[in-house]
């Protein structure tokens, strides 16, 4: 695990744990035995600490965290490189992360190559850098620097690191060889000046401003996070305290953290993410077996709000994209519309002019789809409409090579009936973007009862070079995200008919965690997106929905949604829809009396007595649908695990990571207490299908002990 060699009066400790040199027991041993070695052979004169492989260290090993912790601490070898009187040199590349960066900040100097990252990721796992990270960071570089650093989780780039004070020396070529030099040139030096421990906190004198102002954009932005909070407060406690005090001021507040409810949702998050990119098909196909389609060339269709963002998706990293639209007119408006999303990402410096002008130069736009003949893979995003779709499918069938992939941007319709309208149903697959599509990191693979492997594998492989988190999933009527939200949205309407108001709500759901609520998303997504969904199903089943429905397919239904769609209130692009905004396109929701008086009519009209609804209510009511139809989900197989439906939710509605999303989160709660609660729901409002509680929920909840969320799925089949 770690490689001892000497290399003339130079100890060499190579760490050697693929693929990332996590710091595991072994590591941590080889490390602490290695400097002892070192310190004792009188012929070493200097030692390189260095990783094997395409990194330095990603920090400490994250499956050992709910272990009893053996083999030496991470301080305890830390403090012995640092007491060596021979130098200790980091020579670093790829990412030194975490306590690989503890590690590096305990040896006296640091060199690192100019494609290397350091940074602090703890925060994300819910935890703090614990091996006296929050205590020498902020004396090797300024305290406002550490904070940043500490409470976001950021990487830093080695140049930035190198004006932080955080690197010695930045080198190029061999690195092992560059570190030989920089060693020979510190021999004999004296360490003390070196050793951190023995530094004041750079910029103390400024702690309180820096202090207050972090916390408060820390407050702002990550409402409800317990870390970032706290690791503000083991920074602080750096500048106020003496080095050993602030160890175990340290210590304290991160042993607070890691047995948090918050920190367990996190590395659940954490492998849960890496998990959904390990897909597998019922035929046994999977990412390990088989290879992508080698895709050079794209064509989207649609240039609407969703197929722009999709074409900016594609044209950021460099594939040409065929842009067709039905008509001349919404196909200049749609180009012009990614020209003004790319001119504003180069007015944030996201962005240079030079990247702006060649991704323009990649779209060819057209009126005629005979020009996708010879495109690896074509995205439809024309707008929700199962005809159409279809129609579009049948002319692509035609037109496209035989090797082309033929994605559909639908967000609902089953993927068996886009593809049945072609001859080639293998190569039909879903890529469920979501909006706006240049910005949300969700990408929801939709696979038939047709789709292939290698369709699979290039969207999955399409994703990650797009810079999404993919998951993939059996198709149905709204897949997982729409198919889970769905309900939400539906509960949500009954409860505004029944007494509670749009910002009622999304108090409760924001309190809870929810980045906004999901009034607000409505609002976002368009009130029309979902009105043109419940409208084309009934059109499917003949039947005509009214502001008279009270029932549609024996369910209980609530028309104040078509209502707010009559008045045009379509959400923020119309500058009104369940709040009024300060412009069309606005942002600032803001409660609009006309909104409160047409649901107070509603309900008289529709003879409802309004009445008070609790929070307790409120959110069990928004989040118990969708976690019941999460379980029907996984019965189902729609979904493989429950880890790729958290995965969905924190990515593609913003359900607080540090929550775990609603399947974890229902794991927290107890099954057998969701399990009552959506029993009593369902004894109380018979006439909504999604309290029926779900069988594998069932199952789970009458378990004799809590079932592991990594074992639900055994539970799938079983008879119970
Ligand atoms: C950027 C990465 C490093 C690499 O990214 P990428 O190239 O995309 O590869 P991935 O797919 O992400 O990863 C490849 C596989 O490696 C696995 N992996 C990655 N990192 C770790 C890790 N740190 N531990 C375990 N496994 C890891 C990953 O799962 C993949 O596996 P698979 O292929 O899916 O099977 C990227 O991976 C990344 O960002 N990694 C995480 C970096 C991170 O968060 N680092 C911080 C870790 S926390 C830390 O360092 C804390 C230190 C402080 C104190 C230490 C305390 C130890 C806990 C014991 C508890 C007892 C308390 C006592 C306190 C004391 O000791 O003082």
């Amino acid at each position: 695990m770690v490689d001892y060699r000497t290399q003339g009066q130079i100890a060499i400790l190579e760490v050697n744990n693929p693929p990332v040199n996590a710091l595991s027991i072994h590591v941590r041993k080889g490390l602490d035995d290695g400097i002892s070695r070192a310190v004792r052979d009188p012929s070493v004169k200097a030692v390189i600490v260095i990783g094997k492989g395409r990194t330095f260290s990603s920090g400490a090993d994250i499956k050992e965290f709910n272990k009893p912790q053996e083999g030496p601490r991470l301080t305890m070898v830390g403090k012995k490189l640092e007491e060596s009187d021979k130098p200790v040199v980091a020579a670093i590349h790829g990412t030194c992360l975490g306590g690989g960066l503890e590690i590096a900040l305990f040896c006296h100097y640091r060199i690192a190559v100019k494609s290397a990252r350091v940074g602090f990721p703890e925060v994300l796992l819910g935890i703090l850098p614990g091996a006296a990270g929050t205590q020498r960071l902020p004396r090797v570089t300024d305290v406002a620097v550490a904070m940043e650093m500490i409470s976001t989780g950021k990487h830093v780039p080695a140049p930035k690191a190198l004006e932080y004070g955080i690197l010695d020396k930045i080198v190029q070529g061999d690195l092992l060889e560059e570190a030989v030099k920089f060693a020979k040139s510190v021999m004999g030096k004296p360490v003390q000046p070196c050793r951190l421990s023995d530094q004041p906190v750079k910029g103390a004198d400024r702690l309180v401003q820096v202090f207050d102002a972090a916390m408060r954009q820390v407050k702002q932005r990550q409402r409800g996070f317990m870390a970032p909070v706290v690791c503000l407060k083991a920074v602080r406690s750096a500048a106020e305290l003496p080095y050993n005090e602030g160890l175990l001021r340290e210590n304290t507040l991160f042993t607070e953290l890691m047995s948090s409810s918050q920190c367990a949702a996190l590395r659940y998050a954490f492998f849960a993410e890496r998990a959904a990119q390990r897909w597998q098909l019922p035929s046994g196909a999977s990412a390990a077996n088989t290879k992508p389609v080698p895709v050079k060339s794209t064509g989207v269709i649609g240039a609407g709000t969703m197929g722009q963002g999709i074409a900016i998706c594609l044209l950021r990293v460099d594939y040409p994209v065929i842009l067709v639209e039905q008509n001349q007119k919404l196909l200049d408006k749609g180009v012009e519309m990614i020209q003004l999303a790319f001119k504003d990402a180069v007015r944030r410096k996201l962005m240079t002019e030079d990247a702006m002008r060649h991704c323009m130069s990649n779209i060819s736009p057209t009126v005629d789809m005979q020009q996708l003949a010879n495109v690896d893979l074509v995205i439809e995003a024309v707008y929700e409409n199962v005809a159409l779709k279809q129609d579009i499918f049948r002319k692509l069938d035609v037109i496209c090579k035989p090797s082309a992939v033929l994605c559909t941007n639908t967000s609902t319709i089953s993927i068996d009936i886009i593809a049945s309208a072609t001859k080639r149903p293998g190569s039909v697959v879903g890529t469920h973007f979501f909006a706006p599509a240049h910005i949300m990191r969700l990408l929801e693979n939709v696979y038939s009862k047709d789709t292939s492997a290698q369709a699979v594998a290039t969207v999955m492989d399409l994703g990650k070079k797009i810079g999404k988190v993919s998951v993939l999933v059996k198709t149905c009527h709204g897949f997982v995200a729409n198919r889970m939200f769905h309900h939400q949205g539906q509960e949500a309407a009954l409860m505004l008919e029944e007494g509670a108001l749009p910002e009622h709500i999304d108090k409760v759901m924001e309190d809870f965690g929810m980045s906004i609520g999901p009034m607000k998303v409505s609002d976002l997504s368009g009130v029309d997106i979902g009105w043109r969904i419940r409208h084309e199903v009934a059109k499917m089943e003949g039947v005509e929905l009214t502001s008279q429905t009270r029932f549609f397919r024996g369910e209980r239904y609530c028309t104040l949604p078509d209502k707010l769609y009559e008045l045009g209130r379509l959400g923020r692009k119309t500058g009104k829809g369940w709040y009024r905004y300060e412009k069309p396109g606005g942002r600032v929701a803001m409660v609009d009396d006309e909104v409160t008086n047409l649901i107070k009519k509603h309900s008289a009209e529709m003879g409802i007595e309004r009445r008070g609804i609790s929070t307790q209510e409120i959110q069990e009511r928004i989040l118990y649908p969708a976690i019941n139809e999460g379980f029907r989900i996984l019965e189902e197989g729609v979904a493989a695990k429950p880890e790729d439906i958290d995965v969905i939710w924190w990515y593609g509605f913003s359900f607080p990571r540090y929550m775990g999303g609603p399947m974890f989160h229902a794991s927290q709660v107890g099954l057998s207490k969701v399990y009552e609660r959506i029993c009593y729901y369902h004894q109380n409002f018979p006439y909504s299908s999604h309290w029926v509680p779900s069988d594998l929920l069932r199952k789970l909840a009458s378990a004799p002990s809590p079932v592991p969320i990594s074992q639900w799925m055994s539970y799938s089949q079983s008879k119970l």
